[in-house]
């Protein structure tokens, strides 16, 4: 048995996008819900669910002057350490795994634009990976769904062998860190990907529903609605 209550543990919240699908000139991971920047509601869950997390940031490091003035003008005091983003997500978590040693402990990837994270979800996917090696956060489709193929020719497909994949992306520090050594692939659109690279298995853990992405702006009008539901 592993506990993982006594184990160091780091968040990486990446954040070094620009948003091209979102468009507007200030990036999506700074734009405001509640009256705050998105980023800061995604530190706070996490320090909220437990303030032993080290929190690791990373931005573009063009932005770091943009995230002085607004931490300044929001007293946003959380602790945290900031990193320069990279080309690509890899190379942004990659950077975010070069300032953690290669100790035993547990890190959790996660999406600065994904603010919604239950609390809930954050402990339970830092408990798997203490037992398990990863914790992938998923969640099922209610929609049905098909395969489209080139022809534009489409086939069913039974949705219960599918789940959306969410962060956050939890793993033990010395595995992460090994199979982010590998070089970048097109194949890897997310954490999963990369460990399952060295012939790993991934353990999948219930997500919830609302941690969507800010992806493009009608998620700005949901994420408005989850807010006031959640202030
Ligand atoms: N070079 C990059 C690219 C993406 N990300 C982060 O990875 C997460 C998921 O990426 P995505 O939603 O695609 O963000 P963007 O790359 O900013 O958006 P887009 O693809 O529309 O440009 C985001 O928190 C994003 O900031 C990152 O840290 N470094
Ligand atoms: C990591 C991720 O959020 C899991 O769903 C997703 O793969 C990121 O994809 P993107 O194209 O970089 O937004």
């Amino acid at each position: 048995m592993v506990f993982e209550k006594f184990m160091k543990k780091y968040a990486i919240i990446v954040a070094g996008g620009s948003g091209t699908r979102m468009g507007g000139s200030i990036s999506k991971q700074y734009l405001e819900i509640g009256g705050k920047p998105v980023l800061m509601h995604t530190l706070e869950v996490f320090f909220n669910s437990d303030s032993s997390i080290n929190l690791i940031l990373v931005i573009p490091e063009s932005d770091f002057e943009l995230w002085y003035k607004l931490c300044s003008a929001h007293e946003f005091s959380i602790p945290h350490q900031l990193v320069k983003g990279g080309s690509s997500r890899f190379q942004s978590v990659k950077n975010g795994l070069l300032h953690i040693l290669d100790e035993d402990g547990l890190v959790a990837i996660h999406d600065g634009v994904r603010p919604f994270v239950k609390p809930e979800v954050i402990h339970e996917s830092f408990k798997v990976a203490a037992q398990e090696g990863s914790a992938i956060a998923v969640v099922s489709l209610k929609d049905s769904i098909r395969r489209v193929g080139e022809d534009s020719k489409s086939v069913f497909q039974e949705r219960q062998f599918f789940r959306l994949v969410q962060t956050p992306q939890t793993f033990q520090i010395r595995k992460i860190k090994k199979a982010f050594k590998t070089e970048e692939s097109p194949k890897f659109t997310d954490d999963a990907t990369v460990y399952e690279h060295q012939g790993w298995q991934v353990s999948l853990i219930t997500g919830n529903p609302e941690n969507i992405k800010i992806t493009t702006p009608e998620d700005m009008n949901y994420a408005e609605f989850l807010i006031g539901k959640n202030p």
